[in-house]
């Protein structure tokens, strides 16, 4: 179906089911509320499954590994190479991501949707990297619409394969960059606030970046008033495959956990081609990178977790798995006021 028209489909929370929740929450026995945002979560949970019986089992890990042209102009302290490397090494547990999955009792789905050489994942490549952004446009128009409709794609294959919910993650040197590009524009934020130093970047390449980041917006003019438009130009194929990826999980009443910074911008992304797509959004954590906190507030989204944590691969959303089994377990088991036989607390206005 037709990115819009899909978009078009796209539903409201189901606030009776999230009715039920909350009334359920409230006859546990313990203080009213006394779980905060675990409750919260939950209760957001059953409306997007349209059911107060929350089902969080099924977990999986999507992550969307891609290059990124840019990188030729010294924006990283790594090289290239690395993408394919790491992104391989999520198929052997190698990987931190991989480790936290086993863990976390969730599968993990790596995907190539742009690595500069051919590997083992699964196959969505769109090219062998993306353009130099600096020297003209990322990818074409159609390019970056192949990459959401990918995204969408990929969460109806793993809501038809039972999956209850999913993470995002990303692997790809350069990404922060192409991250930071989309949220200058898309905020319309200076390429200074919204710029750190991704996978440990020195000084002096810092400055190099913002310098590269300016140019290649100025060069390709992108219109913040079409989102597609700015993951065309200065976006990657792991940001466009994200945002499909939240776009699907909207689509498909699929909860979707946020990562670290590169994943705030793809729900950034997301939100912007259809904004009802926030409510099925978890937000995981704060990532170190400075434009985290502009983002979280962006989407109106409040994380679980201060870790100082900015890895990417999607380590901080898979982190919040265990928190979100515990959160659902005592929704599950834990008896009620009634059991007790206390007084029930009046439900707050
Ligand atoms: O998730 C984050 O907040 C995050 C912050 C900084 C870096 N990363 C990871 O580091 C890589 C990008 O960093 P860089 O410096 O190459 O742009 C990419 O593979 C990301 O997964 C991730
Ligand atoms: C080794 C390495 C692992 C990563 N995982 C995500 N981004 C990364 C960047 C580097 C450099």
């Amino acid at each position: 179906m037709e990115l819009q028209k899909l978009c078009e489909k796209i539903e409201r929370l189901d606030l009776k089911s999230m009715k039920r929740a909350v009334v359920h929450w409230d006859s546990i026995a313990k203080p009213l509320h006394s779980l905060g945002k675990l409750e919260d979560v939950i209760v957001q949970i059953a409306g997007i499954q349209g059911t107060e019986k929350v089902h969080i089992a099924r977990k999986a890990l999507v992550i969307l590994c891609a290059d990124n042209g840019v990188v030729e102009e010294g924006v990283t302290q790594t090289g290239q190479e690395v993408t394919a490397i790491v992104s391989e090494n999520f198929l052997t547990d190698k990987a931190t991501a991989a480790i936290l999955c086993q863990r976390a009792g969730a599968d993990l789905l790596p995907v190539d949707m742009g690595i500069a050489r051919d590997t083992n994942l699964r196959n969505c490549k769109i090219a062998y990297g993306t353009k130099n952004m600096a020297k003209g446009p990322a990818m074409t128009r159609a390019q970056a619409i192949q990459g959401i409709e990918t995204g969408i794609l990929l969460v109806k294959e793993l809501k038809n394969k039972g999956y209850d919910i999913l993470a995002t993650g990303e692997m790809g040197i350069g990404n922060t960059t192409s991250s930071s590009a989309v949220v200058s524009v898309l905020l319309d934020k200076s390429v200074e606030e919204v710029t750190g130093r991704g996978a440990g970047l020195s000084g002096e390449g810092l400055n190099r970046k913002i310098i590269t980041i300016k140019k290649a917006i100025e060069l390709n003019n992108p219109d913040r008033e079409d989102t597609i438009d700015v993951l065309a130009k200065v976006g990657g194929f792991d940001l466009a495959g994200m945002t499909g990826v939240f776009l699907g999980g909207a689509c498909y009443h699929i909860p979707v956990v946020i990562d670290g910074f590169i994943s705030l911008a793809a729900a950034l992304c997301a939100s912007r081609i259809s904004p009802i797509t926030r409510d099925y959004m978890i937000a995981s954590h704060v990532s170190k990178e400075p434009a985290t906190k502009m983002l979280l507030e962006a989407l109106h989204k409040d994380a679980f977790l201060t870790c100082d944590m900015c890895l990417g691969e999607g380590t901080g959303a898979v982190t919040l798995f265990p928190i979100l089994d515990m959160a659902c377990e005592v929704y599950d088991k834990m008896s009620t006021f009634k059991d007790n036989s206390i007084e029930a607390y009046q439900p707050l206005e």
